[in-house]
């Protein structure tokens, strides 16, 4: 099979602000349709790696290739990103603010505005002065900016940031869409670890300016042998339904009426519905395993014990 395109390689990328390095050789590929979540305490550089890799700052040293270029100028053109808090004006209507962004990025078709107003359900609000937005309405407005144009490179910094629980799940279904839809590649970071599970396919962790582990969402499973736990009421019939469904999962029976299935990571919703819909009674079902946060934790907690050793 051929390897998915790199869209960004970032080698050996040094960021220093006078005499504080806050980016030491950090090495980043992602490849094309990747979601990769970029993990790490504040300060510990994630901002000013996503301000490099957009021109928004120099780096003091490393090298940088977009969509397998080194002519990044127009390469950052694919690029649609939100980076700390969008830069908005306040005196304009969101429709106004999203023009000067299509205009300034030579983004063609003043559909391209009704169709990110949409998508981030903004339709109603897009005459209304940014004045009068909400915190979550304006980080909505600063994503729509991003996906104006629909760019093949989506970078998002602490997008969530505001929302509330339902807006944090639409805001997850659009990126999603557009990935698997579209085959967006998405640069993301965010403190709320279990929203970031449910989305990334690739994690980088970073501490103090260095890249501490990169890792795909099936090794994390792996490491934290991540598994959804199911108890039915006829384990047999559950197990061959499984076993047919989910060929790549790997399904192990315990007990009378438990059965544990590795490897999966999609909704457990769909899980349900099959085992339901094949006569099979749950009786409950959900994940176990260390998940995302605790990996995190622990691998954060080993990083300093060494530090401080
Ligand atoms: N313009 C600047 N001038 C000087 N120092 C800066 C500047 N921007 C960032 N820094 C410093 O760089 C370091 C990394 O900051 P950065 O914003 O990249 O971290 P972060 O991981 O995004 O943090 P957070 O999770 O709080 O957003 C911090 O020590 C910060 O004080």
């Amino acid at each position: 099979m051929k390897e998915p395109e790199k869209i960004l390689e970032a080698k050996d990328i040094c960021k220093a602000y006078g005499k504080n390095m806050v980016l030491n050789q950090v090495n980043l590929t992602i490849k094309a349709g990747e979601i990769y979540g970029l993990v790490g305490e504040n300060g510990a550089g994630k901002s000013s790696l996503m301000k490099v890799i957009t021109g928004l700052t120099k780096p003091t040293s490393g090298e940088i290739s977009l969509f397998g270029k080194k002519n990044l100028e127009d390469e950052r053109n694919k690029i649609g990103c939100l980076i700390e808090n969008p830069a908005l004006y306040m005196d304009m209507t969101a429709r106004q603010n999203l023009e000067i962004q299509r205009t300034q990025r030579g983004i063609p078709g003043k559909s391209s505005i009704d169709e990110v107003l949409e998508i981030m359900d903004l339709k109603d609000a897009g005459n209304k002065r940014v004045k009068a937005f909400s915190l979550g309405m304006k980080q909505r407005l600063g994503i729509a900016i991003a996906l104006l144009g629909r760019p093949q490179l989506l970078i998002l910094d602490e997008p969530i940031n505001g929302l509330d629980p339902t807006k944090i799940k639409y805001v997850r279904e659009v990126l999603k869409n557009m990935n698997e839809e579209d085959g967006t590649t998405i640069l993301i970071s965010s403190h709320i670890l279990p929203e970031l599970h449910q989305l990334a396919t690739v994690y980088g962790f970073i501490h103090h300016g260095k890249m501490l582990q990169q890792i795909t969402d099936k090794e994390l499973d792996e490491k934290c042998r991540r598994h959804v736990h199911i108890e039915v009421d006829n384990v047999e019939k559950a197990s061959c339904i499984l076993d047919e469904r989910y060929p790549e999962s790997q399904i192990k029976v315990y007990l009378r009426n438990v059965i544990k299935v590795f490897g999966y990571n999609k909704n457990i919703s769909d899980i349900t519905k099959e085992l339901v819909y094949g006569g099979v009674g749950v009786e409950k079902i959900g994940y176990e395993g260390e998940d995302l946060e605790e990996y995190y934790t622990n691998l954060l907690s080993e990083v300093k014990s060494n530090e401080t050793a």
